[in-house]
C-alpha cells in the first residue's frame, strides 16, 4: 500500500502469537520489488474497546512508536475487509481513532503533541522547544538552524526555511540531524516553508526510513510546531512530495491527520525472514 506516496506494507498478523522481526523488515526492503518505508503489523487487540493492536517498523527494522500514513492504510485495509470504517487502535504511544470518509480519504485521530523536552525526548534541557540550539552548515552562515522540536508519539525536528525546499540538500543533512547526539532516540528531520497562514511546503527525511514521498507525523509535528511559533493557523495543507495532506490541530489538543491511502498489491511474506510472495489476484 502507500500512503500518499509513502510505501506501506500493512501485515496482518491477527491470530498469531509471533511478530514482523527487524531481520524480515531488512530483507523485505532489500528486494526492489517490496521496497517500503514502514510495515504497519496488525496484531489482536489487547485493551478491551480496541480493533487491534499495531506495531510500525522502519525499513532499517528500527521500531517506531507512530506512523500517520501508516495508519491511514491500516484503516483502508480494514475497511475494504469488512466495511466497518471507524476504528479504534492502540500503539505504543497510545490509542487513536481512524475513520475511512464518504469522499474516500481517511482520517486519523493522531493523539496530542509532547512538546516538553524530556517527551520529545531531547538529551538537553531546553524550556522552549519552539526553537532550540541545534544547526548545521558553516558556523556564521548556517545552512539549517534553530528547529521547532516536538513529539507526535515520535520525535520530529521542523526547520523553517523561506526559500524552495528541493534546495536544500536534505539527502546529505537528514542522516547527520537523525543521529545527532541531541535526538537520543533519533529524530525525523523535515523542512518547511510556510507559504500562507494555512498552506506549508514539507520536506523530510524519515527516522529509520530516509527520504520518503511523504510523512504522517511530520505533516502533525510541521502544523503543531507552525502554530506554536504563530506561522499558521491551526489547520493547514500540507504539500508533501507525493501529495497534500490535512492536518488540523483541534482545540481539545488532538491532531487530526486527513489523507489517501491506496492499495498497491497483496502477498505474503515469513515475518521471520521476509521471504515473500505475490498473490495470484492482482489487486492493484
Ligand atoms: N519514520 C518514523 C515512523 C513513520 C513516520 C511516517 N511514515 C508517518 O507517516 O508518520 C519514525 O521512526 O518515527
Amino acid at each position: 500500500m502507500n500512503g500518499l506516496g509513502n510505501e506501506i506494507i500493512v501485515a496482518d498478523m491477527r491470530g498469531r502469537a509471533d511478530r514482523v522481526l527487524p531481520a524480515a523488515a531488512i530483507a523485505l526492503n532489500g528486494d526492489i520489488a517490496t521496497g517500503f518505508d514502514q510495515i504497519m503489523a496488525i496484531h489482536d487487540p489487547r485493551t478491551p474497546g480496541t480493533a487491534a493492536y499495531v506495531e510500525i517498523i522502519n525499513s532499517d527494522g528500527s521500531r517506531a512508536q507512530a506512523c500517520g500514513n501508516g495508519m491511514r492504510c491500516v484503516v483502508h485495509a480494514l475497511a475494504a475487509e469488512s466495511g466497518t470504517t471507524s476504528y479504534v487502535f492502540e500503539t505504543i504511544a497510545g490509542i487513536l481513532t481512524g475513520e475511512a470518509r464518504a469522499d474516500g480519504l481517511i482520517s486519523v485521530d493522531m493523539g496530542k503533541p509532547r512538546t516538553y523536552w524530556q517527551d520529545i525526548p531531547l538529551s538537553e534541557e531546553f524550556y522552549d522547544t519552539r526553537k532550540i540550539e541545534l544547526q548545521i552548515g558553516p558556523i556564521d552562515a548556517p545552512v539549517l538552524h534553530s528547529p521547532s522540536a516536538v513529539s507526535m508519539g515520535n520525535p520530529h525536528a521542523t526547520f523553517w526555511v523561506d526559500q524552495d525546499v528541493w534546495s536544500y540538500a536534505l539527502d546529505r543533512f537528514g542522516p547527520l540531524l537523525e543521529n545527532h547526539p541531541i535526538f537520543p532516540e533519533r529524530a525525523n528531520i523535515s523542512i518547511a516553508q510556510v507559504v500562507a497562514p494555512d498552506h506549508i511546503i514539507l520536506r523530510t527525511w524519515e527516522r529509520g526510513a530516509g527520504l520518503t514521498r511523504a510523512c504522517g507525523t511530520a505533516a502533525c509535528a510541521a502544523l503543531v510546531n507552525g502554530v506554536r511559533t504563530k506561522r499558521t493557523e491551526r489547520q493547514a495543507t500540507i504539500t508533501m512530495p507525493g501529495g497534500d495532506l490535512i492536518v488540523a490541530w483541534r482545540e481539545d489538543d488532538h491532531v487530526l491527520l486527513t489523507g489517501p491511502a491506496e492499495l498497491e498489491f497483496a502477498g505474503r511474506f515469513d515475518p521471520a525472514t521476509g521471504a515473500w510472495s505475490r498473490s495470484e489476484q492482482d489487486v492493484a
